[in-house]
């Protein structure tokens, strides 16, 4: 592969942000995910001409995993190291500790790649890891997750930043700085500056169900939803979710502060809990759930629950379990703690465990 040409001006008229690379500042080390398609290849061109043109102190790494399931995917990983190294960065490629299960592979194949990438980023020093996310991916995702009558969360789309290991060590963060770019135009900067590129089989295949609902694309584009007006939707869905977000944290430090809950144990006093807006009541409900229970809880089924809740009368006391946890209800407080069952299957399983 051919190297950019170096020192051109980083182009900044991509759709978005003035400067798309701004985040990569405040880290002294980023590495960037190349998988070697084009997206991610235009990624490696674009990042360092930034840094060419002085964008900052940051140092670029270049990571690309093999996760062992194609037979080219050695000498791809291998043209993207040629072509980091024209560019004059270092680049590493990174294999998968243990085979991939046959089930689910393109999630398991995802969440050991981001785990690959972290492990490597801890290893160098790396403050932030960044992928090529485009603004056609953010289309589709959005439409997807339109389709499975997903809440705004889902509908606010590929977040720009977020935490990679929130809580884990290192607090890497990853960043997506093409989110604003149409992947015709990273092709176009492939093209432009010689670079050869691979393409992924997986993504034409119309087995899964991104490829069929990827080739909606045009058809809708041609309605008026083309990928800008997706990328609107979940810019304002976004803002919703974080003014919500920050509603729900107001909520929960009154309620909990009035409720006097106990360790593993929440609660809310009812009248505060059931006076609350639906959607800031259902998201706190969600909370402590998923805070006492077995984590993230599916919404239609939290909306089952906080109806059951809502429609109660002031006299009605009762119980329900979701997710592991325990929600009881009196007169005058909900609590929410670990469902008995659970307990029970956690004390169970030890002598079976042990006996084997
Ligand atoms: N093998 C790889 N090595 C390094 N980086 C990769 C690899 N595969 C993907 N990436 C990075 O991840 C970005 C998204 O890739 P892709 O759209 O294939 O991911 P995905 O499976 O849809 O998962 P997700 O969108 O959650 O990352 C790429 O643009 C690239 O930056």
């Amino acid at each position: 592969m051919p190297a950019a040409e170096p020192g051109t001006a980083p182009d900044t008229s991509g759709p978005h942000r003035a400067d798309p690379f701004a985040p990569f500042a405040r880290h002294a080390r980023v590495l960037l995910a190349v998988s070697g398609g084009p997206d991610s290849t235009a990624l490696l061109l674009l990042a360092h001409r930034w840094r060419q043109a002085g964008g900052a102190a940051t140092e670029l790494y270049v990571a690309t995993v093999d996760h062992g399931l194609r037979p080219t995917a050695r000498a791809e990983a291998e043209a993207v190291g040629t072509l980091a190294r024209e560019l004059g960065l270092p680049h590493a490629i990174l294999t998968l500790p243990a085979p991939l299960p046959k089930a689910r592979l393109q999630e398991a194949a995802r969440h050991a790649r981001y785990e690959a990438l972290a492990a490597h980023a801890r290893a160098i020093g790396a403050g932030a890891i960044a992928t090529a996310h485009t603004l056609d991916d953010q289309a589709e995702t959005v439409l997807f997750r339109l389709l499975r009558g997903s809440g705004i969360a889902g509908l606010a789309g590929i977040p720009d930043e977020r935490g990679l290991d929130e809580g884990g060590p290192g607090g890497i963060r990853l960043i997506r700085p093409l989110l604003g770019w149409p992947k015709a135009a990273l092709i176009e900067e492939c093209r432009r500056a010689g670079a050869s590129f691979a393409e992924d089989p997986s993504n034409r295949d119309p087995r899964f169900a991104r490829t069929r609902l990827r080739a909606l694309l045009p058809s809708l584009a041609a309605e008026g939803l083309d990928a800008g007006a997706l990328a609107r939707l979940a810019a304002r869905m976004a803002r919703a979710e974080a003014a919500l977000e920050a509603a729900v944290d107001a909520a929960q430090a009154r309620l909990l502060a009035e409720g006097q809950g106990m360790a593993g144990r929440l609660r809310f006093p009812r009248a505060g809990l059931t006076a609350l807006p639906a959607e800031i009541g259902l998201r706190l409900l969600g909370r402590a759930v998923e805070s006492v229970g077995e984590g993230p809880v599916e919404l239609g089924k939290l909306e089952a629950l906080a109806g059951w809740l809502a429609a109660l009368r002031p006299e009605d006391t009762g119980a329900r379990t979701l997710a592991g946890a325990l929600m009881r209800v009196n007169r005058h407080a909900v609590t929410v703690a670990p469902a008995p069952a659970r307990r029970v299957a956690a004390h169970d399983r030890q002598p079976s465990a042990r006996s084997r």
